[in-house]
């Protein structure tokens, strides 16, 4: 399959001012040489903390900010420098944006956005139908955005970053600030679009929505790709097997190391939550050991222990970290 997104070596720099009496320039590098290919008709995930450099690679995909060194190829186009060109055949959605205007209707909002790009009057009807259609909101097409509900408003940016028909369509954060069914409506629409042949690139925080929409996944922190594959293969490179996770009320200071200590044990991590200490141990053999476990752990005021199969989640913390630890 043919790459629609070629990055190579990509590099941004942000110059800031710090400090309030004696203001001194200060260079934030937030992307520090990133390479990866996005193929057609791929969902592929951008995934970090807080700060890692993720909307600033889109904003650069999207022509939106230059790189500082590097190339960002889109769709055989510079993403700067060959701007125009590119334009009209992609388009983004940042999560939570505000870019729709509250006092038109759904229909008078694509309608607008379809002038925008210039789309021919004779095929604007049929494709406003086509996307409140996608949408779920051909019923409510005529009603004010202003009385309709966050769902069906983050639904409406997205047919609006539909109206030109883009090959590529940028998502940041999409699913943010929806409730469970309105990201899960959110989400079975991303997957029609992929089935149609759009390519997505989105950014998220929730891993199981990375899981469930991407074909793969790029692991991006402190400005640089540290991983990137499918989540299967992710999973064959970083999982040990299972996570026994123990919730104990006291945890005496020998304990932690003595676990560690048992055969099969492959890492131990200890994350304080309350007044609780939650242990997750990394094993491939959890139903071998869980007695010995249990064993070590009787005079910790043990709650409860649960055996659970390693998730995309403990595979993130695990390349990028916990920042709240
Ligand atoms: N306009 C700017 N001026 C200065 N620094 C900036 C600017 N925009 C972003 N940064 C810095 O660049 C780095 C990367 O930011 P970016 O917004 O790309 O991260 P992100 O991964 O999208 O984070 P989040 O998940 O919080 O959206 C951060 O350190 C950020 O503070």
């Amino acid at each position: 399959m043919e790459n629609v997104i070629e990055v190579k070596n990509l590099k941004r720099n942000y110059e800031t001012t710090v400090g309030i009496l004696k203001r001194e320039e200060k260079i934030v590098q937030a992307l520090k040489g990133v390479s990866f290919n996005v193929k057609r008709g791929e969902i592929f995930g951008l995934l970090g903390p807080n700060g890692a450099g993720k909307t600033t690679t889109i904003k650069i995909l999207t022509t939106l900010l230059a790189p500082t060194e590097g190339e960002a190829m889109v769709l055989g186009y510079k993403s700067f420098g060959e701007e125009k060109k590119l334009r009209h055949k992609i388009n983004f959605i940042f999560g939570g944006e505000r870019s729709l205007y509250w006092r038109l209707s759904a229909r008078n909002n694509l309608s607008y956005f379809m002038d925008l790009y210039g789309i021919d009057e004779d095929i604007k009807e049929k494709r406003i139908n086509d996307l409140l259609d996608l949408v779920g909101l051909k019923d409510k097409a005529d009603i004010k955005v202003e009385a309709y509900s966050k769902g069906m408003k983050q639904r409406l940016q997205i047919a609006r970053g539909l109206v030109n028909k883009p090959e590529i369509l940028f998502l940041d954060e999409p699913t943010i600030g929806l409730d469970p069914a309105g990201a899960r409506d959110l989400r079975a629409i991303i997957k029609k679009l992929a089935k149609e042949g759009t390519t997505i690139l989105l950014t998220t925080h929730y891993m199981q929505e990375a899981e469930e929409l991407c074909d793969r996944i790029g692991f991006i922190n402190g400005g640089e790709l540290v991983a990137l594959d499918t989540v299967p293969n992710l999973r064959k490179l970083y999982d040990k097997g299972s996570i026994i996770h123990c919730i104990v009320g006291d945890l005496k200071e020998a304990c932690e190391k003595e676990i560690l200590s048992i055969e099969g044990v492959t890492s131990v991590k200890l994350k304080e939550i309350d007044d609780d200490k939650h242990l997750y141990i990394e094993t491939q053999k959890p139903h071998e050991i869980i007695s010995k476990i249990t064993y070590k752990l009787k005079d910790c005021n043990m709650k409860g222990f649960s055996i659970r199969e390693v998730t995309l989640e403990d595979i993130y913390l695990k390349i990028v970290g916990d920042k709240n630890e």
